[in-house]
Formats: C-alpha cells, structure tokens, sequence
C-alpha cells in the first residue's frame, strides 16, 4: 500500500490507546455496527479517537489492507488491530474487552 498512507495510519494508531475506524463518528456513527461498537466503548468510558472512513476513500480501502479485515468497524486497542463489531460484543461480554482495555490505558 501507499507508504505515506502506511505511515499516517502507523502514527495514529500509536499515538491513541484505542482507535475506531468507523462510518460516521461518535455523535452520528452512519452505520449499525459502527453504532454498537461506540456505544459499548462509551459504556466502558474510556477514551477512544475515531476516524470516519467515509469521508475519505484511500483509508477506506487502506484499512482493509492494512488490517487483512474486510468491514468496519476496525478497532485498534494498544497499536494491534482488535476486531470488529461482533468481536467487540463477544469481549464485551466475557470481561476480555475491560482487562484488555485497562492493560492498554495503564501501560
Ligand atoms: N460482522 C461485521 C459487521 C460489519 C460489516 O458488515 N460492515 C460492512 C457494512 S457497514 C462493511 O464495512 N462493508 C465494507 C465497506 O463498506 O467498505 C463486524 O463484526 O464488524
């Protein structure tokens, strides 16, 4: 991929603890899924950069690459590429998302 695209996504998600690459953003997230994931990221209160992938089409296909995921939600807890929507839920559910959350925002 693109090397300057390689490298603006390298930062971004080095310099935020939890990164959602989403359709829409917190206030108006565009999609069901992208909805669910900040509504469960609100619920833990934590704080989370988002980037609306709508608005630009090299990070929309970009990410793909990037993460070998082909959808979005992408989350990116600690610099890894966390999952998506589903992933999110499942973690959620079983305590996996708030040990890795706590791992992530106290290291
Ligand atoms: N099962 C997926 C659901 C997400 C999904 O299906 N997203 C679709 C519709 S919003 C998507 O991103 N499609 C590719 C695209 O729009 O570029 C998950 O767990 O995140």
């Amino acid at each position: 991929m693109n090397p300057e695209l390689k490298k603006s996504i390298d930062e971004l998600i080095a310099s935020n603890k939890v990164v959602v690459f989403m359709k829409g953003n917190r206030q108006f997230p565009m999609c069901g899924f992208s909805n669910t994931v900040v509504q469960i990221l609100n619920v833990m209160d934590v704080p989370y950069h988002t980037v609306n992938i709508l608005e630009d089409d090299a990070i929309r296909s970009g990410m793909k690459e990037y993460s070998q995921w082909p959808t979005f939600p992408q989350v990116y807890i600690n610099g890894d590429f966390f999952g998506g929507c589903d992933i999110m839920i499942e973690a959620y559910q079983s305590g996996e998302l708030k040990e890795q959350l706590e791992i992530a925002l106290n290291s």
